[in-house]
């Protein structure tokens, strides 16, 4: 289908905005009155640099405030609007987005609403331009979308449709099947946008916390179909108004954008995702110094074993149970850094092709000629999602658990090696936050993980906004973060490791390494101990709890960081399936007081 995009919903000039568009390969764009107003260029050179960049101008919008007025304010409206249709003229544009009036001095009578818009639509037609009326949510008296197709439907003329905005509709809980009942062709424009759901104003949250589909909460999928179904052939087209899009890189978000109509028309082919991770296959982490340095260090007081050396690369691949993390030397991350994640995939090949579909960027494989191809795409915050499937593991020569110097190939392999940590829970990632919708988007169409809960959490210098993404049996679970502070902005990342016995580990590494371990403050055990009670040998060994609504138990702790990573360990007992979010603005406050 044809694709569009208003340009409020990208940052700019109106000359920039249109590059990006065009970048992105949106077929139109809806051109939104300020930005024209604000730009150099008379409307024949923007229309000629539209053209050049391949955009048609699908929609001029908005009109605001024309119908159900008193007689005496019709005049001015009328004239108006003919001023607005010679813009049009000048622009190339002949569809006119009227939003339902939102003045107090609106009039609550549909029949005088019809006869106005009919009106109005007898003089474009003049013009040669068609009026598509939208109900705004706010409206004054009209902010249903059925309202608005009502009164489009008895002013009955062939230049009036409507507009629909899923926005609108969704945001007031209206049920989008009513759409099969308006007539394909009196569906003049499909206005596209998500949101979070968010108990405020809906203006206020129309206004600022709009985004792209697939990035909220609202079923866009869905309503899209039903607008199909009742017959609309016109472009589906991203209208996005969001305090964050509009101070990010244009093509960035122009480019998700489109990443975005393409993962919903997928949703709407019903392609399945072909390939949902089935676990982690290992984390890879740059270690500048390697040989069992600070990472290995840490990993060894862990019960991690070094078990390979790779075949080609200055890579080194500790294991525990199924837990498998990769030291990479020749990363140039200069500190120790969470760089890739391998995910276990029923189909690499397939995955990566479904990546690249969704224009993620597919990275280039640098690998020897020996080496076990590995295909990989680069999420948003740069971290490379390798896609794998168990080969991997022979481009590692066994090693014994010995400095890297002393190895000769051929050593027998020094595994499994079992211990209480048994694989990788999760991995959180710290984005910045015009990345943040944007990693959200990722995760779900290209990893095919479903949202969960969606968090912000008192850090001491700010707030820390978070979402946890997971496969549906939970065998891949992501956090994605974003960091809404000043100064003391931490840019860290963390790994969880699965673990049967937190306790158990807590205790063996209080005793011989106990600088490892991250101090938790006793206030926190007063509270905890005021709450449930626990285990006393919780406070003593700095080891975290939480508990669900259904008994299920979280245990956890963490180390101190090394780099910008730090791990921790978590027990998940009777189906527990969160994160112990309530605990982290103390882990937070912790870090920080050591950082
Ligand atoms: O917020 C507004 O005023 C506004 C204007 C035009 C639209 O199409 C819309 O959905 C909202
Ligand atoms: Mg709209």
């Amino acid at each position: 289908m044809r694709k569009s995009i208003a340009t409020v919903s990208v940052s700019g000039t109106l000359t920039e905005k249109l590059e990006a568009i065009a970048a992105a390969g949106f077929d139109g764009v809806e051109i939104f009155e300020n930005d024209l107003l604000a730009c150099p260029l008379s409307p024949e050179e923007v229309r000629a640099r539209a053209a050049d960049l391949g955009l048609g101008i699908d929609l001029y919008q908005p009109f605001r405030d024309f119908e159900a007025v008193p007689p005496e304010v019709l005049a001015g409206n009328l004239r108006r609007a003919e001023r607005k249709f010679q813009v049009m003229e000048r622009l190339g544009a002949d569809l006119l987005l009227v939003c339902s009036n939102v003045s107090p001095a609106a009039i609550g009578d549909d029949e005088l609403a019809a006869e106005q818009l009919r009106l109005l639509a007898e003089r474009a037609a003049e013009h040669g331009v068609r009026i598509a009326y939208e109900a705004l949510a706010w409206g004054r008296h009209v902010n249903a979308y059925l309202h608005a197709w009502r009164i489009v439907r008895m002013a009955d003329h062939p230049n009036l449709g409507t507009c629909l905005d899923s926005f609108h509709i969704l945001s007031r809980g209206s049920d989008p099947i009513g759409i099969e009942a308006i007539p394909g062709e009196k569906i003049f424009f499909l206005q596209l946008a998500d949101a979070p759901l968010l108990a405020m104003d809906v203006l206020q949250w129309s206004r600022h916390y709009r985004c792209f589909p697939g990035q909220g909460n609202f079923d866009l999928a869905g309503l899209t179909a039903s607008v199909l179904r009742a017959g609309y052939a016109g472009p589906l087209s991203l209208e996005v108004f969001n305090d964050v899009f509009r101070q990010a890189s244009a093509e960035r978000t122009a480019l998700d954008g489109m990443r975005s109509l393409i993962a919903l028309e997928q949703n709407l082919d019903g392609v399945t995702h072909p390939a949902v991770p089935a676990g982690f296959a290992f984390a890879e982490l740059a270690d500048p110094d390697p040989g069992g340095g600070t990472l290995g260090g840490l990993l060894s007081a862990l019960g991690f074993v070094r078990t390979g050396v790779h075949a080609s690369k200055p890579v080194e691949l500790w294991s525990q149970g199924e837990a498998r993390l990769l030291l990479n030397a020749g990363a140039d991350a200069g500190e120790p850094a969470l760089v890739a994640i391998g995910l276990d995939s029923p189909d690499p090949g397939g995955a990566v092709k479904h990546a690249g579909s969704l224009l993620s960027p597919v990275l280039p494989r640098e690998r020897a000629p020996e080496d076990v191809p590995l295909d990989a795409v680069a999420a948003p915050d740069g971290t490379e999602i390798f896609f794998c499937d168990t080969a991997w593991l022979a481009d590692f020569a066994p090693a014994a658990p010995a400095r890297l110097a002393d190895l000769t190939p051929g050593t027998p392999v020094a595994g499994p090696i079992t211990g209480p940590i048994t694989g990788i829970d999760h991995v959180a990632l710290t984005q910045p936050l015009h990345y943040f919708d944007e990693a959200a988007l990722f995760y779900r169409s290209v990893l095919g993980l479903r949202p969960q809960e969606s968090l912000e959490l008192p850090d001491p210098y700010g707030l820390l906004r978070s979402k946890a993404m997971s496969a549906p049996d939970g065998a891949v679970r992501m956090v994605v973060n974003i960091a809404q502070v000043g100064a003391g902005h931490l840019p860290w990342q963390h790994i969880a490791l699965a673990c049967d016995d937190v306790v158990a580990v807590a205790r063996r590494l209080r005793a011989e390494q106990p600088g490892l371990l991250l101090p938790i403050p006793g206030n926190y055990y007063d509270d905890l101990e005021a709450r449930y009670e626990v285990d006393p040998e919780l406070r003593r060994l700095g080891v975290l709890y939480d508990r669900d609504g259904d008994g299920g138990e979280f245990l956890h702790l963490y180390t101190v960081t090394v780099g910008r990573v730090f791990f921790e360990l978590v027990q998940r007992v009777g189906g527990y399936q969160g994160y112990g979010a309530g605990n982290a603005p103390i882990r937070l406050a912790v870090q920080h007081a050591g950082a």
